[in-house]
């Protein structure tokens, strides 16, 4: 047992306490937070929560989840510190190291991976708003016509489709576990003439489908809370979630998956994932869509990945231990990556798909 202390900020009274409580390993959880916080009218009992924590002393796994959620989609630009200084060293940004990467890469056949939310378009409160713009529709249209381009995002395919509307592109949505070749135009098929197709989490649906209906329940009064369905897994999204009750939230979605054991969760962007427990990420799909362009041992080959979310990184350690691409990471702020290269935001990848182009056209 070790003592910990759980610090509770109140906005209203602008108090901040901090709870000493005993914590094990074991009892991470303990009863504390076993019971929903939110009564049936939606209101939230912020006393309740204090009163568990001071009771069951299990707040310490919940803090250390919620940090990890408040981290999950940092919103300020850093200060020119030392830390952003040296970030910014180790993973220049793809702009200004642009004609020394592409020099390098001369002879290569580059293929483009592009995330979509935070990637392509901006991040928006309401996921059914985010759209892309139409300047960066065409910049995507144009760098399709000179390189084999797919989007992998979280999103179902059929949804992500529906925000980039360009059939030329290879769409790997749910985090990869959905994939697609072009209906149209650069249609290259796999060995033996089948087409580009990979579901490797088919027996979930039925599964998804009921975690999806049930968390709909547990979350409805949970102000701002939203459960999206992306066909192989599931979103939970809690951007419009007032912070203090970000651990109610957690609570009621860690109470339905576990009894999935099958499911795991993982978090995005202000966002918590549960998808399929089988070992297929973004990673596998970067692979995937290689070998079926048939790059699979290719050292002639040069992909390119941008993503701004934690799910990408799968994606960038793939490109580490492959040895070649450029795995680029769009931040504002200094982060941990595998990622070698930053962007800073939508509009700048926006700029390095034009210089892609205009790069091509030119060499
Ligand atoms: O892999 P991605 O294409 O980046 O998809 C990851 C998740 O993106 C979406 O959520 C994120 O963007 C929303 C709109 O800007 C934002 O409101 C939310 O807070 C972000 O997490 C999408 O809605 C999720 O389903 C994806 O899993």
């Amino acid at each position: 047992m070790t003592n910990q202390n759980v610090v509770i900020s109140d906005a209203k009274s602008g108090l901040t306490m901090a709870i000493a409580v005993a914590m094990s390993e074991s009892n991470i959880y303990s009863a504390a937070m076993s019971k929903p916080l939110v009564a049936a009218n939606g209101y939230f009992s912020r006393k309740k929560l204090i009163k568990k924590l001071e009771t069951n002393g299990g707040g310490a796994r919940i803090n250390a989840f919620i940090d990890s959620m408040r981290a999950s989609s940092p919103t300020s630009r850093a200060s020119e510190t030392e830390d952003q200084k040296s970030w910014i060293i180790h993973h220049p940004s793809a702009l200004s190291v642009f004609e020394d990467i592409m020099n390098a890469s001369k002879g290569k056949e580059i293929v483009v991976f592009l995330d979509y939310d935070g990637t392509l378009s901006p991040i928006v409160e309401d996921p059914e708003l985010a759209f892309m713009t139409n300047e960066m529709r065409a910049a995507v249209r144009d760098v399709a016509k000179f390189f084999p381009t797919a989007i992998v995002s979280g999103r179902c395919r059929a949804k992500v489709y529906n925000f980039v509307k360009l059939s030329e592109l290879y769409y790997a949505g749910s985090h990869g576990m959905d994939i697609q070749g072009p209906t149209k135009g650069h249609k290259k098929q796999r060995k033996g003439n089948q087409s580009v197709f990979c579901q490797p989490a088919r027996e979930f649906l039925p599964m998804i489908d009921e975690v999806h209906k049930i968390l709909l329940e547990k979350i409805k009064f949970i102000p701002g809370a939203k459960v999206e369905n992306n066909k192989f897994c599931l979103s939970v999204h809690f951007r419009c979630v007032d912070e203090k009750i970000w651990s109610e939230l957690w609570e009621q979605v860690r109470e339905v998956i576990k009894d999935y054991p099958k499911l795991r969760l993982s978090q995005g962007r202000k966002v918590l994932e549960i998808r399929p427990a089988i070992k297929w990420d973004k990673g596998n799909a970067l692979e995937f869509l290689l070998e079926s362009l048939g790059y699979d041992k290719s050292n002639n080959v040069l992909p390119v990945y941008i993503g701004d979310d934690r799910t990408d990184e799968d994606a960038f350690k793939v490109l580490r231990k492959r040895g070649q691409g450029l795995g680029i990471l769009v931040s504002k702020i200094p982060k941990e990556t595998n990622a070698s290269y930053s962007l800073q935001e939508p509009s700048e990848v926006m700029y390095f798909l034009k210089r892609l182009v205009e790069w091509k056209k030119s060499s």
